[in-house]
């Protein structure tokens, strides 16, 4: 395959931006307090201990179903927040009158289970064979946070592009979508991060050694980044687990810390994440400033939430939580889980066999 190998470096992030709201239908939820990411970077302190931990409290499935189970007392405010991306089908694909819908994927959470053991996240056969249909389609991607070869490895589909490292190192596919002369015609190959690689490499090996008495805890190497899972840690060692993680980075200020699905995540502080993959990964199929595209995105983790603000910001495209609790969230819409992604992947491949084969009048 013809690659071609594009380092760019991106400055660090000079301030973390104050959420915003777009004007996109439907609107979010009001009253819902937006709950920033912990950041450990030369541009933030860290919080208290006890701020971590209640963060990890909230990323555990336990206490979000607590809190869902509050918000269900107010199951008006629920349904309104997330409307189902199923039940309103028609309405989501209607937006796409006359555009290419670009479909962008999760892969933890959405296209496989939560399990506890991160090495046997295995996508299913059906899941498998929905997402090759809707490559066949679609030009489509799969944006993860775990490193590219170990989703590659999981998904098993060379026809996609990925987007691994949470969108830090982004390939194609040897045979590339072209939606204009001007998009790249070789197999892109995208890794801002790539100076970070030795940092990353000593930090690795500092948590894996730091977390090794803590029972349970897992260091797992994602290339351009690094995931601290705690989902199998006692919740008694939680705070031990948050101080020995923040430890390990006050020696590495251009590198900042934020929690997913029970999970810590290590990152360089550049100016990326899946946002920005969506960005770039639209540019290069040649849908740069484009009114005749559709992204879809769908996801469940807090770092999904970047590429949901991208598709507000712009006004266009069609942003999928998955979450069976109510969130707060710059989605638009929702699946309850992987299984309800599985079945909205097969209609949307429906709808576009049954939109070409009917007349246009
Ligand atoms: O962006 P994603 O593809 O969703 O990746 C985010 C993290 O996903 C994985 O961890 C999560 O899934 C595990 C397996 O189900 C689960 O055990 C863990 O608690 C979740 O956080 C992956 O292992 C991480 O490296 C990714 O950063």
């Amino acid at each position: 395959m013809t690659k071609q190998a594009v380092v760019v470096p991106v400055p660090p992030e000079a301030a973390v931006p104050a959420p915003q709201l777009f004007p996109y239908p439907p609107p979010r939820a009001a009253g819902v307090r937006r709950k920033q990411c912990l950041q450990m970077s030369g541009a933030g302190a860290p919080g208290r201990v006890g701020g971590w931990v209640e963060s990890m409290r909230a990323s555990s499935p336990t206490h979000a179903r607590a809190a869902a189970a509050l918000a269900d007392d107010d199951g008006r405010r629920a349904a309104w927040m997330h409307p189902s991306a199923l039940g309103k089908f028609e309405q989501v694909v209607a937006a796409s009158k006359g555009k290419q819908i670009v479909v962008f994927l999760d892969y933890d959470g959405t296209l496989s289970p939560i399990v506890d053991d991160p090495d046997a996240a295995y996508m299913s056969d059906t899941m498998r064979r929905a997402v090759r249909s809707v490559a066949k389609h679609f030009p489509t991607a799969i944006v993860s946070g775990r490193c590219r070869d170990k989703v590659f490895e999981f998904v098993k589909l060379a026809e996609l592009y990925y987007a691994g490292s949470h969108g830090m190192d982004i390939k194609g596919p040897a045979k590339a979508y072209r939606h204009t002369k001007a998009a790249k015609a070789k197999g892109v190959l995208f890794q801002p991060a790539s100076q970070f690689l030795p940092m990353i490499e000593q930090v690795h090996e500092s948590l894996v050694e730091k977390t090794k008495d803590i029972p349970g805890a897992k260091v797992e190497n994602n290339k351009f980044c690094v995931s601290v899972h705690f989902r199998r840690v006692d919740e008694k060692s939680w705070s031990a687990l948050a101080d020995m993680v923040k430890s390990v980075l006050k020696d590495y200020p251009k590198l900042k810390l934020t929690q997913g699905r029970m999970v810590f995540e290590v990152r360089p502080t550049i100016k990326w994440d899946k946002g920005k993959a969506l960005e770039f990964l639209l540019e290069s199929l040649g849908f740069a400033d484009c009114a005749d595209v559709l992204p879809f995105y769908i996801g469940d983790d807090r770092t999904d939430e970047d590429a949901f603000k991208v598709l507000r910001k712009r006004g266009n495209g069609v942003g999928i939580l998955v979450s069976k609790h109510p969130k707060d969230t710059s989605a638009s819409y929702s699946l309850q889980e992987p299984a309800e992604v599985m079945e909205f992947l097969l209609r949307l491949v429906e709808w576009e066999r049954l939109s070409k084969a009917r007349p246009k009048w």
